[in-house]
């Protein structure tokens, strides 16, 4: 890629839906800011289950073709967020979906809790180098709630970004290049209580409780004690686009105003406001970050590399523009 935006955030998922479940907002306004924003998906959620009872039929046991199905739904998702540069890793149906841990699917030779993580990595390498992101999102270690794909998205995510700044691995990928930053995704445990409370009061007061059951708050991927969050961009103008690419994703998620679910059917917060760990690299000052990119350079970056070929260390985010 050439002539790239200042400012290039990249996001590592493992369905088509948890980018916009959790970074829908964040997505939406980076973009509407002139951000690049790239988002690599690694599998295509084949093993899912379905929730139109019209759709039954693409379950993986099945007809077996929920996978194309929710590419389109996913392609649907960007346009809500208005993210145009979108890959599946190592190319659509690379690795397929590995279903939830213990579950069969997990030994599967194709599937993606099976793959060789540098081998994955790799193919991440190459979308590093060329679109040389400041700002990298991924799972955590469990990967947000122990789901084997979203585990391996986090190993990918993280080995990727070691490989793409190591000057000898690989040139034929591209310059070497160092992620300024990477963060994790995270939600504080006051904002989800918070958010639960809201449903409950909503089940009180005898509104109509959008959803059949109300899911446990450790249901949440990555809820972290406060203190934990280290990010929190302004999200919440954004929330409306939000909702819209959650709901495209229409045979895995169900909305209703501030509350989804899944095909659990069971009710949680819809989350305006995202929240972020810093991991890896500095963070732009003291207290809360309100923008992920606070501290990084983000001055346009044409075609050359800000490497410095092969002398020891990558060119970094920080250094963007000095080219
Ligand atoms: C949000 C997410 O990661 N969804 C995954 C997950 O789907 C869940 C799974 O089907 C579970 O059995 C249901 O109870 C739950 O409601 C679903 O969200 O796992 C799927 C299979 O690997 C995956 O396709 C889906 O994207
Ligand atoms: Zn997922």
């Amino acid at each position: 890629m050439t002539d790239l935006p200042g400012r290039r955030l990249l996001l590592v998922h493992a369905h088509p839906d948890d980018e916009s479940i959790n970074n829908g907002a964040t997505m939406a306004k980076y973009a509407a800011e002139g951000a690049l924003v790239t988002l690599v998906t690694c599998t295509l959620g084949e093993e899912g289950e379905v929730i139109p009872p019209g759709l039954a039929h693409l379950a993986a046991d099945r007809d077996d073709a929920l996978g194309g199905h929710r590419t389109g739904e996913l392609a649907a998702a960007m346009k809500e967020l208005g993210v145009t540069d979108h890959r599946f890793l190592g190319g659509a149906g690379r690795y397929r979906d590995s279903g939830m841990m213990g579950a069969p699917q997990n030994e599967r030779p194709e599937c993606f809790w099976r793959a060789d993580v540098d081998e994955a990595a790799t193919y991440l390498v190459e979308v590093i180098r060329e679109v040389r992101p400041q700002v990298l999102v991924t799972y955590d270690p469990d990967g947000g709630y122990g789901h084997p794909d979203h585990i391996q998205a986090h190993r990918v995510a993280m080995r990727a970004v070691e490989l793409a700044a190591e000057t000898a691995f690989r040139r034929d990928l591209g310059d070497p290049y160092e992620v300024a930053k990477v963060y994790w995704n995270c939600v504080p445990r006051s904002v989800v209580e918070h958010g639960f409370a809201r449903l409950e009061e909503a089940a009180a007061t005898g509104a109509a409780v959008p959803f059949p059951g109300v899911a446990a708050l450790d249901d949440v991927p990555g809820v972290v004690p406060d203190e934990e969050v280290t990010a929190a961009p302004r999200t919440a103008p954004y929330v409306a686009a939000k909702a819209a690419a959650m709901r495209a994703h229409a045979t895995q998620v169900v909305v209703d105003g501030h509350f989804f679910a899944l095909s659990n059917a069971l009710g949680q917060p819809l989350f305006a406001e995202e929240f972020y760990k810093l991991v890896r690299g500095r963070a732009g000052g003291p207290g809360r970050e309100d923008d992920l990119f606070a501290g990084v350079g983000t001055g346009a970056v044409g075609d050359g590399s800000v490497g410095n070929g092969g002398t020891g260390t990558a060119g970094t985010g920080a250094e963007e523009g000095a080219c």
